[in-house]
Parts: C-alpha cells; structure tokens; sequence
C-alpha cells in the first residue's frame, strides 16, 4: 500500500530555501523563525570522547568478532545512532552519489520544480511533513524518491539531469541494501536472535531515498535544518557531504549532542521500527539538523523499513515478566501512511503503537 494521504491540504506559499539565500536576506521570512524553545544554541560543541557517537567496524563484524558484535549492541542500546567504518561500499561510490546530488540541487530552480513533491506526499522536489500555512518551516531543499518494491517508484520523478544522476542512485542504493541487510544480520546476533530473523520478517524492505541540501543561513541561531524527528524506518543510513558543516544533532540526555562527519563513514541510526520489534530495547532516537552561516551541507539518507504488508510487534523473544510489551501489533503500510500524513515532532509519531501504561 503506497502511503498517500487523500485529505486537502493548503500549505500556502513555501519558499524555496536555495532561492531565498541567493538574495542574501539580513532578516529570516517569519515562517522560518523558531519559536524560542526550539531555536538551537550555537555554543561550541563539547569534543570530549564521551560525547562522540560510537563507531562500529564492518570488516570486524565480517570477520566474526564477538567485541564488535558487543560494540554494535552497546550503541544501539545506548545511542541508537552509530558511525560505521569500512562497510564495503567504494569510496568512488560515495563520491558520485554525492557529486550528483549536489549538481541536482545547483540546477536552476524551474528545473528542479519539474520534479515536484506534491503537498502531503514525501517524493520529490520540495519541502515534505508541510500539513498547514502556519507550521514552521525548515531551512533545507529535498529531493526524495521511492526504490523498493518497484511499486512505490514514479518514473516521472526521476531527473534526466545530471546525466548520471537515476544510474548513480540506484547503484548507490544496491549496495545501501547490502549493508542495511548485513547490518540488521549483525542487530539479530548482537540481540541474541536468529541471524536471518529480520530479514525473513521483512519479505521485499522498502527502501526510499532523500537528499537534503541545507543552504548557509544568515540566522543559524533563529532556524532549524530539519525538525526534531526520530525516523520511522528499521534503519536509517546517513551519508554526510565531504566538505559539509557539521549539522546533525541527537538528542541525547536532553543535550543536543553534534555528529562529527568521519570521511567516508555512514551514519546509521535506529528506526521506530527497530524499536518496536525490540519492544524498546533498541530506541529510535530524536535528531535534528542544524544550519551555518556560511557553510552549506548535503546529506543523503536511505531509509530502510519492512514491507508494507508485514505486521510489526514486538517480538516474543523480547517481551517477559521483566519486560511487559510495550507497543500494540499493527501493519507497517498503515505506519507508514500514519508517519507521512504527520508533521515531524520528536518521537510523536510513535505513540500510534504505544501501549499506554
Ligand atoms: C524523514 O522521513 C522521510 O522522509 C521518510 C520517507 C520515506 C519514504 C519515501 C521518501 C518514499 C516512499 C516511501 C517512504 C514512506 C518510506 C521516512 O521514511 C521512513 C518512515 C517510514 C514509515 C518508513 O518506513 O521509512
Ligand atoms: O541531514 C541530516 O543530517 C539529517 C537528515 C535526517 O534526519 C532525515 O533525512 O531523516
Ligand atoms: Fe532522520
């Protein structure tokens, strides 16, 4: 079931952020101020150890190590977002998908919008999670498409420029599937479950992709990147640009904790998927991006989630005495149609499977 919401939505005018930028404006367009609770504090991030995101090594897991397995299980009990070296996908690889995706988004603006992300939906050119004319707005030009099952795909939104563009991203996400396939191997292990438990549980994953391009912001302090959100996918895999400025943020003990870019590492996090198969051993975590001043950012993320078919619940292995179930049973299709029909806003989006207590 593809997720398209059928209700009539008036979003009115949303700016193009590229756009705006290039006029260099000294005051921010109202609909992009924050209000004061959500603005982000621009002091220097802490660079202690203790306050960096763990790294978990691919080619150690490959080759059967049981500390890894632990280092894997430690972040995603602990963190939920983790940065993973040496996961076999080419340098080259990285470097094209990126090279694409920046010359997308330098295109001129008409012919970006003939790829446009209609209001309600998430493919596309634009600004998606938009429901009404007076949310705030995020200071961040997307471009989103659906890859897997080939039914959720629309060949209409596919650019013929940059040339190479639809070539790159589907080999480039080939090779995604291949590490979130692997990785979720390693999660099952690292739970103590079957290696092939969530792939058997998933039948054909869906798999989406988003390029989000943050222009510099005269205001970093006034405006947000992207909402607080936590992903509603099993997993999330995050490409930072190479020259990018640091911008993403997880909320961690109610601080607002900064990913450091690793050259050529991909940033995994735990979806609300995860979390409920776990029943909350695994969490998804709240995370934002930031903007700067004068630095722009890409990042390129895949989203990786069960087929929209399948019935998530917690698994049994997970729930006892010591650990009642914590999240009703209900179909992903209809997860998904909840979490693309909602503004992003923290982890709200997981109460339509929260047990309450
Ligand atoms: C912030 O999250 C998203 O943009 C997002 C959207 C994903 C999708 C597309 C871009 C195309 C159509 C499919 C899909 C909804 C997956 C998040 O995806 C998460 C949310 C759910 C639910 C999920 O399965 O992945
Ligand atoms: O740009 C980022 O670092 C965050 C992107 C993100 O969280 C998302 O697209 O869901
Ligand atoms: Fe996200």
């Amino acid at each position: 079931m593809a997720p398209v919401p059928v209700f009539p939505i008036k979003v009115g005018h949303i700016d193009d952020v590229q756009e705006l930028r290039k006029g260099k404006p000294t005051t921010i367009p109202e609909r992009f101020v924050r209000d004061m609770a959500e603005r982000p504090s621009l002091s220097p991030a802490l660079s202690s150890s203790t306050t960096d995101i763990p790294i978990v090594d691919f080619s150690k897991l490959v080759k059967g190590s049981k500390d890894e397995v632990l280092q894997l299980a430690n972040a995603c009990e602990k963190w939920g977002f983790f940065q993973v070296i040496n996961h076999e996908i080419e340098p080259s690889l990285l470097e094209s998908i990126e090279k694409v995706s920046k010359e997308f988004f330098m295109l001129p603006v008409e012919e970006k919008q003939k790829y446009p992300m209609a209001p309600g939906t998430v493919q596309g050119y634009g600004q998606a999670f938009v429901f009404s004319e007076d949310q705030k707005l995020d200071w961040c030009n997307m471009f989103a498409l659906g890859l897997e099952p080939d039914f959720i795909r629309n060949p209409k939104l596919w650019p013929t420029n940059p040339a190479k563009f639809s070539e790159t991203v589907d080999v480039y996400s080939r090779e995604v599937r291949k590490v979130c396939k692997n990785l979720l191997k390693y999660i099952a292990m690292s739970l103590g479950l079957r290696e092939e438990i969530f792939e058997e549980m998933f039948g054909v994953a869906v798999q989406a992709i988003r390029m989000n391009y943050y222009p510099p912001c005269s205001r970093p302090d006034l405006v947000l990147g992207l909402s607080p959100h936590s992903d509603g996918s099993a997993l999330t895999v995050l490409q930072q640009g190479k020259d990018s400025s640091v911008g993403l943020q997880i909320l961690k003990n109610n601080s607002w904790v900064p990913v450091q870019p690793i050259p050529t590492a991909l940033v995994i996090n735990i979806g609300d998927t995860i979390e409920v198969l776990t029943n909350g051993k695994y969490k998804s975590v709240e995370h934002r991006a930031v903007t700067h001043k004068e630095k722009d950012r890409l990042s390129i993320v895949t989203f990786y989630a069960p087929s929209y078919e399948i019935e998530v619940g917690p698994m049994a292995e997970l729930v006892d005495e010591n650990n009642p179930c914590k999240y009703r049973r209900y179909n992903h299709g209809d997860y998904s149609k909840h979490y693309v029909t909602n503004k992003l806003q923290g982890k709200k989006t997981l109460d339509f499977a929260k047990i309450q207590a």
